[in-house]
């Protein structure tokens, strides 16, 4: 049983530390610092590593900044476009910071 999910497209990020962060909405915001998560691909729960979770931050879409940016791999735009595909009308958001403890 997986603890978080993520869209396949990300496994390789995650796993070269290239992604170290994860911005979720309100369903996903009670994960602790230092908690231990088995983590599964979304499209077919398949573990493919653990994590520790280093933080747990509020923030707001509007704020996200060029550095969440590169803690996830990706543009500012592209991180904008893939919240605003995920969570529609979601502005309360929650950045989980994050690294791999094995995998
Ligand atoms: C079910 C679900 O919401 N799964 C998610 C949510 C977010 N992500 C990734 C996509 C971006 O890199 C960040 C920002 O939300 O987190 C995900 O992989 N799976």
């Amino acid at each position: 049983m997986n603890d978080i999910t993520f869209f396949q497209r990300f496994e390789s990020d995650i796993l070269a530390g290239r992604k170290t962060i994860t911005i979720r909405d309100e369903s996903e915001a009670h994960f602790e610092p230092g908690q231990i998560l088995r983590v599964g691909r979304y499209e077919d729960d398949g573990y493919f590593c653990t994590i520790k979770v280093l933080s747990v931050t509020p923030t707001l879409l509007s704020v996200l900044t060029d550095e969440h940016a590169r803690q996830e791999n990706m543009t500012l735009e592209v991180l904008r476009d893939v919240i605003n595909d995920i969570y529609p009308g979601v502005t309360q958001l929650y950045v989980i910071a994050f690294e791999v403890v094995s995998a």
